[in-house]
């Protein structure tokens, strides 16, 4: 059986594929692979483990039919025609669960970051900057006793509840499609509104997958309805909100800041204005990006890819 890889894997993930007689090909270049070079690369395999934002469109699974299984490098999946591989039946697998520490961990950084402004702060010594010890004009605010509002209270969106409850006594309130008991018991999270979301949360942290209904949500229209002390946190999906009215936002002080893990397009231009900015934290989509994640996250990959291969259902199937 042979697997394209198009991207990095943990080490760990390599050898269980060689263990499990599996012959691998992977894209070892720097830039990301085109989707014509993606196409050629799954000629003549039967699996494709999937790393990155290449589209799996119905022109590729088209183009790809005669594979068995594609094992996504990710819990999210929005960069997949589902309908499209049901109907080819590929099946399409993903990684729940394993990331949703390290990924609230990003977020929780982020919230940090901007609430003092660090990113910026870090950038002035750097330029000669730090002059004297003097009461900086460029003061924070506190997370201590705040109020966390999390859009899409799923497996990430839970984490993070947990950790500022915690940590920081913060007040979670959250929106999603369905009420999320676990969350209301535990932590007693209270569900509200979409626009009481807005209208309440001091940090507003983005936990959906990018969807139709997601897309785009968030507006200048949308952040004109939050605090002006507001932090606005994504850790999701660039394409959730609104890049331009972001920048709107914040420039106007419609909002007072924003800690970004996802942008779009990815990556970020070095010239963007959002980088500049005293109250901004942007890191470059690393939310799942530690060891011990990136070594779990290739064992459910190798699952995924050994049952696919095999023809049975995948452990964890999108
Ligand atoms: N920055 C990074 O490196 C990472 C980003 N992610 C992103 O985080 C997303 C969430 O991951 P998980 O928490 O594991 O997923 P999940 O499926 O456990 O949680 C998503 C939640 O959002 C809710 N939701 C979906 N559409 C909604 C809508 N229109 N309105 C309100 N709620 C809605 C769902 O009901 C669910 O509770 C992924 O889809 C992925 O895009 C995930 C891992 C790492
Ligand atoms: O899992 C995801 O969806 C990511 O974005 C990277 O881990």
């Amino acid at each position: 059986m042979k697997v394209f890889i198009s991207g990095n894997i943990a080490p760990i993930g390599l050898k269980q594929l060689e263990d499990n007689n599996i012959s691998i090909t992977q894209w070892k270049e720097e830039r990301q692979i085109t989707a014509e070079e993606l196409v050629q690369a799954c000629k003549d395999k039967d699996g494709l483990i999937s790393v990155g934002p290449n589209r799996i469109d119905a022109a590729f699974l088209n183009a790809c039919k005669h594979l068995k299984v594609i094992a996504l490098h990710s819990v999210g999946f929005d960069q997949v025609d589902i309908t499209e591989a049901k109907k080819l039946n590929i099946a399409i697998g993903n990684t729940p669960g394993v990331l949703s520490s390290a990924t609230a961990d990003t977020a929780f950084l982020l919230m940090l970051a901007v609430s003092r402004k660090a990113f910026y702060l870090h950038k002035k010594i750097i330029n000669g900057g730090w002059k004297n010890y003097e009461p900086t004009p460029e003061l924070g605010i506190e997370i201590n006793g705040k109020t966390l509002g999390i859009f899409g209270l799923g497996k990430i969106g839970l984490e993070l509840a947990k950790k500022c409850a915690a940590a920081y006594q913060m007040k979670i309130i959250y929106h999603n499609r369905s009420r999320n008991q676990e969350a209301e018991k535990e932590i007693g999270a209270e569900y509200v509104s979409f626009e009481e979301l807005l209208a309440q949360s001091d940090v507003l942290s983005v936990h959906t997958a990018l969807t139709a209904e997601t897309k785009d949500k968030f507006t200048l229209e949308v952040f004109d309805k939050m605090k002006p002390n507001a932090i606005f946190i994504n850790t999701a999906r660039g394409g959730i909100h609104n890049e331009k009215d972001l920048i709107k936002a914040l420039e106007d002080k419609v909002i007072w800041g924003a800690g970004l893990d996802v942008t779009n397009p990815e990556p970020m231009d070095k010239s963007n204005p959002l980088l500049s900015m005293e109250s901004v934290a942007v890191l470059p989509h690393i939310g799942s990006a530690t060891e011990e994640t990136r070594d779990a996250m290739a064992k459910l990959i190798v699952e995924n890819i050994v049952a696919g291969l095999k023809g049975e259902k995948l452990p964890y199937q999108v």
